[in-house]
């Protein structure tokens, strides 16, 4: 089915769609062809944004006393609505962002597995007895929402991250305020049109899009809003946290990556060139998990380098609703200026582009949209740029070790921690790694791209605020624990 391109998206406030009170309204462009106008989306205010937080400030009163079985049985029907509709909203997706629609499909499938997911932990433990020292007294733990949620949610998985952020913060008993990129505003608009359909009573999920610096900074400095999830760059999100500090209210940062990946002496080479690709390049390489340093010991580096650059000439570029695609485009222009500035800041610093060009993608089907190769660099040393600062795009750099051991501290040579992997058979180095290597998820013979939904998620040192989400880890966050001492 042909989506409508060219609509205009509201505001979900209070179980309702509305305009912004600005009036005004931003189009959402097709990153693999500027020339369509996927949408328009509003360009809030902090009025709106006040509305929709008081909103859910009231809908939480009658929300958290809902059974969590209730609350699980709403889910199930977002999800039911959201798989009636998965190939409209992957494709929107796709048509935002770039991302293949195979790509999307599946993000969307798994924001439909989260929903049921989470579902069921409403009907799971919450607490604990704990012996009292007063031997006739029960004491126990219970958990309690934290009341209003803020998600702030980035543009390269425009459906899975909302989801998990909402789906939990839901179950718990919260509601939501989502202000989603405005890169991808409309499929965010389609995914709450989805909870609407659900039934969720008014109030419980809202949506006001808009600029970052406005509504995002605007939710995360509201007096009314008790805790604020976030996934984007460190920058923002080191301001979204100092906002939410100062005020005292709860909050959690998911944020860059530099993810490593060893290649050992005695690894699976046709493997691992397959791993680096996917880890590397899907998405463009706009994924906080995505590989972006390549680390071989010295025995492989000749024959690695080799396979992988022979693979990489089988890469499609184009449109991402194009069956033969691979790889779409750069999110927007600004991604595609940083991912070009990082090629030319490679050359500079000596590094060998090996495959790639410091010019965009050219092509009869290339010339309208955001398009690059994907670049490769060699002879590429630690302190090098390209091997520090997030990217995130389709770039690789290449570092040569002398050993496993070298292999290891080259990898934990950043400021980030959030994924790593290793390609080796030997079970030595398989536990070395998985002990020494400082990230938050440490993957063996397996890509550094990829989560599970019902395992924890996060990073170490930059790439998190240490917290954890997805999985029965969500609790932490989005509950508190309340003791509870009672005496007949
Ligand atoms: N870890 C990850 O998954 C992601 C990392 N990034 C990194 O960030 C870089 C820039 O991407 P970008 O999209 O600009 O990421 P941002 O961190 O700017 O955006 C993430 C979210 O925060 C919002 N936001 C922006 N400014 C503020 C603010 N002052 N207060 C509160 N919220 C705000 C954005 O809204 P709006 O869209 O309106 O700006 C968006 O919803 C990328 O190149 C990449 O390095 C980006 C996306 C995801
Ligand atoms: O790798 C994944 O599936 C998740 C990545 C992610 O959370 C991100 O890029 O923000």
């Amino acid at each position: 089915m042909a989506i409508e391109l060219g609509k205009t998206y509201l505001n979900y406030i209070d179980g309702g769609w509305g305009p912004s009170r600005s009036g005004n309204t931003a189009a959402s462009l097709n990153p693999a062809n500027i020339n369509e106008i996927v949408g328009y989306v509003q360009l809030s205010t902090k009025e709106d944004l006040d509305r929709a937080v008081a909103s859910a400030k009231d809908a939480s009163k009658s929300w958290r006393r809902l059974a969590g079985s209730a609350r699980g049985e709403l889910l199930i029907k977002a999800a039911a609505v959201l798989e009636s509709r998965l190939e409209e909203i992957a494709e929107t997706m796709t048509r935002e962002m770039g991302k293949t629609f195979a790509e999307a499909k599946g993000e969307t499938a798994r924001g439909i597995a989260i929903l049921r997911y989470y579902a069921g932990e409403g009907m799971r433990r919450i607490g604990d007895v704990i012996p009292s020292t007063d031997s006739e007294a029960l004491m126990l733990t219970t958990r309690v929402p934290l009341g209003v949620v803020g998600v702030i949610s980035p543009w390269n998985f425009p459906v899975a991250i909302p989801v998990w952020k909402m789906a939990p913060a839901l179950i718990y008993g919260n509601t939501v305020v989502l202000k989603p990129a405005q890169e991808t505003a409309v499929t965010a608009a389609k995914l709450v049109e989805c909870f609407a359909e659900a039934g969720l009573p008014a109030g419980v999920v809202n949506l006001v899009t808009g600029s970052g610096a406005l509504v995002g900074q605007g939710l995360a400095e509201h007096p009314d809003v008790n805790g604020i999830t976030f996934t984007g760059s460190n920058q923002v999100g080191k301001r979204v946290a100092q906002a939410a500090l100062a005020r005292g209210a709860k909050y959690q940062l998911e944020m860059g990556g530099k993810n490593p990946i060893i290649i050992a002496a005695d690894a699976d080479l046709d493997l691992a060139v397959d791993a680096t690709i996917s880890g590397g390049l899907r998405s463009s390489g706009q994924k906080c998990t995505a590989t972006s340093r390549v680390i071989i010991v010295n025995e492989v580096y000749e024959a690695f380098k080799k396979r992988l650059l022979a693979k990489l000439e089988g890469i499609t570029i184009g449109n991402g609703m194009d069956a033969g695609t691979w790889m779409g485009p750069c999110a927007n222009e600004q991604q595609l200026t940083t991912v070009l500035s990082y090629i030319q800041q490679g050359l500079e610093e000596g590094a060998e582009l090996m495959f790639g060009s410091i010019s965009r993608a050219e092509g009869p089907q290339l010339t309208k949209g955001y398009f690059v190769k994907p670049a490769v660099f060699g002879n590429v040393s630690s302190r090098m740029r390209i091997a520090q600062e997030e990217i995130f795009g389709p770039v690789l750099a290449l570092i040569r070790a002398e050993s496993f051991e070298e292999a290891i501290a080259l990898a934990n040579d950043t400021e980030f921690g959030l994924s790593a992997s290793v390609f080796t058979q030997n079970i030595g180095n398989m536990l070395t790694f998985i002990q020494d290597l400082d990230a938050g998820l440490v993957r063996v013979n397996s890509e550094t791209a990829g989560v599970e939904l019902q395992a924890p998620f996060g990073g170490t040192k930059q790439s998190s605020s240490h917290s954890r989400e997805q999985g029965q880890a969500a609790i932490e966050f989005f509950t508190s624990i309340k003791t509870v001492f009672i005496k007949g």
